[in-house]
């Protein structure tokens, strides 16, 4: 039975990354993206735009939208301090399966939940079922179409703070033009443009930062 790109990718995780090393498993999927095969992950470039995102926001509670293979969620777990966690949510059990053990083999399988499901569904949960009171961090990185109706949700279910970061990626491309317009015009949100470029090419991407001012 043929293998498909996720099982490739976590194949060369396990090959070039060493266990317990987070970067090495970046490194390891940039390459493969890069030389062997393009997958959809956020990538080196709009990665370190993520990683200076975190790191300032230093989130008690992330949460990220579409999981894939687990490459941003590791960019992302990797910053955490101690007792924190960064929920995940992923409603492909394929690419979920790989992703655990791409989490597992940067050793971070500790601060990460990975949820299976899908994100309309599991939103509303988040306090009730997971303990959660809030975020501090929200990735969005799942279907385009989604993105709008997940802040609406995560804003009506109480997840957001004054002060919350949102960061999506692929707002140009493949783009989401519902969302931007929502979040550069509604005053509850101040929102930011980093330009950037699509993982792994040089067609123009970036990711719009927002911050929910309550
Ligand atoms: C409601 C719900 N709930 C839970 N999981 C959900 C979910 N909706 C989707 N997911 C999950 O998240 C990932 C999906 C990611 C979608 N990302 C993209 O489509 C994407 C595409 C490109 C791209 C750009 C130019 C091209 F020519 C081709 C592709 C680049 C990107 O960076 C992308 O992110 C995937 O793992 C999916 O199962
Ligand atoms: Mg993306």
């Amino acid at each position: 039975t043929w293998s498909t790109r996720p099982q490739r990718l976590l194949k060369a995780v396990q090959k070039k990354a060493t266990r317990g090393d987070p970067q090495s498993v970046i490194s390891a999927i940039d390459n493969f993206c890069r030389h062997k095969e393009w997958a959809m992950n956020v990538g080196d470039e709009k990665g370190a735009i993520l990683d200076c995102v975190v790191s300032e926001v230093n989130p008690s509670t992330a949460l990220e939208l579409g999981t894939y293979c687990g490459y941003s969620t590791v960019r992302i777990a990797r910053l955490l301090p101690p007792e924190t966690r960064l929920i995940t949510l992923e409603f492909n059990p394929d690419y979920a399966v790989v992703a655990r053990q791409v989490i597992a083999w940067a050793g971070l399988q500790d601060k990460v939940e990975l949820v299976v499901g899908a994100s309309g569904d599991l939103i509303p949960q988040m306090k009730q079922q997971f303990g959660v009171k809030e975020f501090d961090f929200v990735f969005l990185d799942h279907w385009k179409d989604r993105y709008l109706l997940d802040i609406k949700l995560l804003e009506e279910c109480g997840l957001l703070r004054r002060g919350t970061v949102l960061l999506a990626d692929n707002v140009i491309c493949p783009g989401t033009p519902e969302y931007l317009e929502y979040v550069r015009t509604n005053p509850r949100y101040e929102s930011r443009y980093f330009k950037s470029h699509l993982e792994y090419t040089k067609v123009e991407d970036g990711l719009e930062k927002s911050i929910f001012l309550g």
